[in-house]
């Protein structure tokens, strides 16, 4: 916000040649449109008329634009995964306050839910891929996790029966629809099979 301390006697040329009239782009903005008669002559811009005085300031240069965080994820995106890109954009309306953060969203939504993507095209190959079994099981556990019944499963078979192909394809598809899964196993190496968002198993401890 921007106070200014006028007399109502003084004209707004007055006010703003006033020494402790801090220069803003606000006060830049109106000395632009001095003399204007209407709020749509002040966000016209060469014959262009903005939404929003906002949008007027950025394009007569008082603001700055978004250019170098479009460059920031143009360039992040090359290398990074959508987590990672989703907590740089994170960073970056936190502490940056961008000035039109719905088009950096709309620009870069794709890199951002890029994982999601890929998450969603992984759960549907394995979900044709599952046996009789495995299908009953999955359905259940989908069912009580969609609909927060709490249910608790426990799976049991021989080694190499596809417990692990189920747990994973469990993950995939919660985790494709925006939840948060959480996998946890007894051994790091066992932890290494599962797809993970987080790895936790470091930070648990064993009595
Ligand atoms: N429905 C399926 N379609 C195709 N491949 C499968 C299927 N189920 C399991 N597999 C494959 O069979 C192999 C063994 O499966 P998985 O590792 O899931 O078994 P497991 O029961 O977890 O074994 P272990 O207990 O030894 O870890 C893996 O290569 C897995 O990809």
């Amino acid at each position: 916000m921007h106070q200014v301390v006028f007399d109502p006697n003084d004209d707004a040329a007055q006010i703003l040649a006033h020494a402790d009239c801090q220069k803003t782009a606000l006060t830049a903005f109106f000395k632009t449109f001095r003399g204007s008669q209407s709020f749509d002559y002040l966000k016209t811009i060469n014959n262009i008329t903005y939404p929003t005085f906002k949008n007027a300031c950025i394009a007569l240069g008082l603001l700055e634009n978004d250019n170098k965080w479009k460059l920031c994820l143009e360039e992040a995106a090359i290398m990074h995964s959508g987590t990672q890109l989703r907590l740089l954009f994170s960073i970056i309306l936190i502490y940056s306050t961008p000035m039109q953060p719905q088009d950096l969203w709309l620009q870069f939504h794709n890199n951002l839910c890029d994982n999601y993507d890929k998450l969603q095209k992984i759960s549907a190959n394995h979900e044709l891929q599952l046996n009789h079994e495995q299908k009953e099981a999955y359905d259940n556990i989908l069912d009580s996790a969609f609909k927060q019944k709490g249910i608790l499963f426990f799976i049991n078979g021989p080694a190499g029966t596809g417990i692990t192909f189920l747990y994973n394809t469990l993950a995939t598809k919660i985790q494709s629809k925006y939840k948060i899964v959480i996998c946890i196993a007894l051994s790091s190496i066992a932890a290494l099979y599962l797809v993970v968002v987080e790895q936790l198993i470091q930070h648990l401890k064993y009595l």
